[in-house]
């Protein structure tokens, strides 16, 4: 019976391909490199553009530079930087020779910096001019940072290298990249990134994601049920940081179909709208913020989306309703949602694109495997009935960095991982995901989650963003509070959103904590509400009250 409560995965439609994910990146950047004028990047906002000839030849100069610097498998290099034309090359040059990634948030303060490179001790640093200061700051208190190598600048300054100028003066003089070739290694064992995710609890801690889980993906983003054709050319517009787990699995998938990547570091309506129509794009990403913003948005009718045939939006809840009306809005089949965890290297739960239903964010992936588990007895539950999601497959993280405590509360001995999620499937194994169990608001014991009231409130329509979260209260526990962001012009006062909520959902999940105005709701890289800043900033306002 347990067994059946148990979802799989489908076979993948390619086989997984052999080799490390260097070994599979320096193969597909190989051939596209031989399509003349083959564009691999385009940055939206300038204009300006990388060929994937360009790619394949600066990565291959790069890791033979890494190399004669000294470093190898035991080696962590820290990228942290904006999206931006250069983010991949020391990268994917890490990837061919099996030198680790970790991945920093470039809008980090030196306090956050400085926590996270104490997890991963990065002996280089490829930063941004944008995010040099900070980064050299950071350098002068950490001994184990040897150099720092400016991306986005070729010859570098204050007495760093530049790109070009660190491979001038690394590579071999007489390099022939004829005579390249990315290193072998166990893909299983050796850690391609450490990214930084507090998990179900506590602070930032380090993921550490292997070679093999990264392959996962690779083979995943071309799976015809849950990725894209692989036709090499085809636009797609990104919007998602790199950093973040969302943005760097997905452009490196893209990297391995060939696709024509068009790349924003900051979003800009117009200008977002503006790269869809002119470079004809086919797919694009986007976070539910986004996705809410052109709910409403009075621009759309304005361009042709004609050649686009895909919005895929992922790393927090998105309602239906708002889905529904995106989907209208761009003329679209379906809307595309993806779910995934930093500890899941990306999407684990994907539409399968024959298969929509409105509100699920999808399907288990192939070669993964899905359960639902009753928190207060840790059975195993069937379709429709709420429980903590689990995941199993070779797409879960090796660990957290140094912190086998931490591994073994979220990852088993039988290799499940638990989410902090609660979600369903309904009868044909589509998910429903409801909220993150640690976000979940208890009132008076009842379980209320804040995506929904959220999703209420975001139906209104001056209400352009929510957040919503529990505040203390001596006499329920907790109550539910809110901070919303009214369109530009419109006036609201707390009791109209108290009852525009009341109107619509049952009494424990009314606003009892209070209602605020604010020009910007906190959240973090890929949309998701940050529950902790904006309960410390709903606590105060209550206690005014
Ligand atoms: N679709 C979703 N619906 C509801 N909640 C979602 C969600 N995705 C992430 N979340 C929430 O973010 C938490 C994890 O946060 S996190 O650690 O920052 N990691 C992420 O949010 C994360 C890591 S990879 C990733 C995605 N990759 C994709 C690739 C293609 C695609 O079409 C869509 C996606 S989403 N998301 C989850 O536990 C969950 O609470």
């Amino acid at each position: 019976m347990e067994h059946e409560n148990i979802l799989f995965g489908p076979k993948p439609f390619y086989p997984i391909a052999d080799g490390t994910a260097g070994e599979q990146m320096y193969d597909a950047l190989k051939e596209y490199a031989k399509i003349a004028g083959c564009i691999a990047l385009t940055d939206g906002h300038t204009k300006e553009n990388v060929l994937y000839e360009d790619i394949f030849k600066v990565t291959c100069r790069l890791a033979n530079s890494l190399t004669n610097y000294g470093l190898d498998t035991n080696s962590t290099i820290a990228i942290c930087s904006e999206n931006n034309l250069q983010f991949f090359l020391p990268v994917i040059a890490a990837l061919y020779i099996g030198v680790t990634v970790t991945s920093v948030n470039d809008k980090y303060s030196e306090r956050e910096l400085l926590h996270n490179f104490d997890i991963t001790k990065p002996s280089v640093i490829f930063c941004s001019v944008q995010t040099f200061k900070r980064i050299l700051t950071v350098k002068t208190k950490l001994k184990y940072i040897k150099t720092i190598v400016i991306i986005n600048h070729n010859n570098g300054f204050q007495g760093y290298h530049g790109l070009n100028s660190f491979i001038s003066n690394y590579c071999d003089s007489d390099f022939d990249i004829k005579n390249f070739k990315p290193n072998s290694f166990d893909r299983s064992n050796q850690i391609a990134f450490v990214m930084y995710s507090s998990g179900t609890t506590g602070l930032a801690k380090g993921v550490m994601i292997s070679h093999k889980n990264l392959i996962l993906r690779f083979s995943i983003c071309k799976d015809p049920t849950f990725g894209n054709q692989i036709n090499p050319t085809t636009p797609i517009l990104t919007v998602i940081p790199f950093q973040h787990s969302f943005g760097m699995f997905t452009t490196l998938g893209y990297l391995t179909c060939g696709f024509r990547i068009i790349i924003m570091h900051t979003f800009e309506e117009r200008l977002f709208l503006q790269l869809l129509q002119d470079y004809k794009v086919e797919s694009t990403l986007l976070v539910p913020t986004l996705m809410s913003l052109f709910a409403k948005s009075s621009l759309i009718e304005n361009y042709d989306f004609s050649h686009l045939k895909e919005i895929a939006s992922g790393g927090a809840p998105l309602s239906k309703e708002i889905s529904e009306i995106v989907r209208k809005r761009f003329t679209l089949d379906f809307v595309r949602q993806g779910y995934g965890l930093t500890e899941t290297t990306s999407a684990i739960l994907i539409t399968p694109d024959t298969d929509v239903r409105a509100g699920s964010t999808g399907k288990v992936v192939p070669l993964h495997a899905a359960k639902v588990v009753d928190i207060s007895n840790g059975r195993i539950l069937g379709p429709n009935q709420p429980g903590e999601l689990y995941f199993k497959g070779d797409m879960i993280m090796k660990g957290y960095c140094n912190n086998a405590e931490a591994t073994s509360a979220i990852i088993d001995k039988d290799g499940w991982l638990r989410s902090g999620d609660i979600a369903y499937y309904d009868e044909d194994a589509h998910f429903y995901i409801i909220d993150r169990l640690k976000s979940l608001i208890k009132y008076k014991g009842f379980q209320v989650a804040p995506a929904e009231i959220e999703a209420v409130l975001l139906e209104h329509p001056d209400i352009i963003d929510a957040g919503v979260t529990g505040i203390d209260d001596e006499h329920a526990g907790q109550i539910p509070a809110a901070a919303v962001v009214l369109k530009k012009g419109k006036q609201l006062t707390e009791d109209v959103v108290k009852n525009f909520v009341s109107g619509q959902l049952s009494p424990m999940k009314w606003l009892r904590g209070g209602v605020r105005f604010l020009d910007e709701i906190p959240k973090g890289p890929t949309g998701k509400v940050d529950r902790e800043h904006l309960k410390e900033m709903l606590q105060k306002h209550k206690s005014k009250l």
